[in-house]
């Protein structure tokens, strides 16, 4: 396989990571107008790091787990930051 077919596979896999990054957004849309409406702080580090520890348990490989926790940690801070905004712009 060449460097560029690789790249494809790449690609297609990152278009994938983005739109469900996108969905999870959109979720996160949510979460916000129910937090506002019924109350509740947007950080909520307990439950932050039991999606660490679940997603740790299912990491199949090869990637090491303390890499899947850092990338999960940044995206559920950006996702936090993304949430404070739209809860105290609504
Ligand atoms: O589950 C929540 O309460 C959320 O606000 C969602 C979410 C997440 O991205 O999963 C975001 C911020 C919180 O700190 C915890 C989790």
């Amino acid at each position: 396989m060449s460097l560029d077919d690789l790249r494809q596979s790449l690609d297609r896999i990152d278009n994938e990571v983005m739109a469900l990054l996108a969905q999870r957004a959109n979720i996160i849309l949510q979460v916000a107008d129910f937090k506002k409406e019924h109350g509740g702080p947007v950080y909520d580090p307990a439950r932050e790091d039991a999606i660490i520890a679940r997603l740790s348990n299912l990491n199949p490989g090869p990637l090491p787990t303390e890499a899947v926790e850092r990338i999960y940690r940044t995206i559920l801070e950006e996702m936090r930051n993304f949430e404070a905004i739209v809860h105290d712009a609504s």
